[in-house]
């Protein structure tokens, strides 16, 4: 599923926003980063969009990120990426199985193998393929780390958001897609043994799903949440209807260009 490419000469550095794709970084305390404060901001030629799907794990990520990429597919996208983290790249695959499956970590150094994975998956994948004017969907992205290292484990949140942000250079969704789900109904839906973020107890997983809805009602601009007990084709729907409306502004800015 993962589209593992070659990477291409990183772009210009950009300025604060780069940041993306439109989306000033939050950052640190609350404080902007320097970016324009309204409109869709671009690098010169770049019409990718970038989204990311968060939830908590048996959410329907992964259901609702195909569902979205074979619609896009259908309608003649140019070019679409699914992706996930961790594990996106072939480093990012190592550092999966150590995450996931290996020894107990204390919660820095889990932090910082998280931002070395995505690190290396936005300059390797995401940025090129943005580039491209790809549409890029990664099963989760930076705000899992903000709710399950800080929410979760109690990291404080500024430091989880600002190592994130470093690791990217700033760069966030268009659009992030929470599937909210409580807990106890997640670990119905899960099939296989559970992984070591998966074991770590009820209590970690309610803060972790605090974490991203205050996330999610602190910036509406960049969130779309979702109750994730709604019927798969419902759930499409909604973001379908949604990724139309960030699509249909981009062609205004372009236009505007
Ligand atoms: N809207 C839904 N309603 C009921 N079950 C769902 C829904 N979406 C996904 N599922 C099921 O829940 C399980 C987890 O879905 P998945 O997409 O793999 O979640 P995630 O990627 O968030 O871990 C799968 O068995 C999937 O078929
Ligand atoms: C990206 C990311 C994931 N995680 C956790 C969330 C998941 O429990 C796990 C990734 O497992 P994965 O199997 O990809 O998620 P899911 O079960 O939802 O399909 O890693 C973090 O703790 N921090 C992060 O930054």
């Amino acid at each position: 599923m993962t589209h593992l490419r070659t990477a291409r000469p990183r772009e210009p550095e950009p300025r604060g926003p780069v940041a993306a794709r439109g989306r000033p970084a939050r950052c640190c305390g609350g404080g902007r980063r320097s970016a324009p404060s309204v409109g869709v901001v671009r690098l010169q030629g770049v019409s990718g969009l970038f989204i990311s799907f968060e939830g908590g794990d048996g959410a329907g990520k992964s259901t609702q990120l195909g569902l979205l990429a074979d619609s896009l597919a259908a309608g003649g996208h140019r070019e679409v990426v699914r992706t996930r983290e961790p594990g996106g790249t072939e480093l990012g695959r190592t550092l999966r199985d150590l995450l996931l499956h290996g020894a107990d970590l204390d919660p820095r150094t889990e932090a910082l193998l998280f931002a070395a994975d995505r690190a290396y998956h936005v300059a390797s994948l995401i940025r090129p393929a943005l580039a491209r004017g790809a549409a890029v969907l990664t099963d989760r992205y930076l705000d899992s780390s903000v709710a399950y290292q800080a929410g979760g484990r109690t990291l404080p949140a500024e430091d989880v958001e600002r190592l994130s942000l470093w690791a990217t250079d700033a760069l966030l969704p268009d659009l992030t897609v929470l599937l909210d789900l409580d807990p106890a109904r997640l670990s119905e839906r899960l099939t296989d043994a559970p992984d070591r973020l998966e074991r770590a107890g009820s209590e970690f997983h309610a803060r972790t799903r605090q974490a991203f809805l205050d996330r999610a009602a602190a910036d509406p601009g960049r969130w779309l949440v979702l109750d994730a007990t709604r019927a798969r084709e419902d759930l499409a729907a909604a973001i379908r209807a949604r990724v139309d409306a960030l699509l249909a502004n981009q062609v205004t800015a372009g236009q505007q260009r």
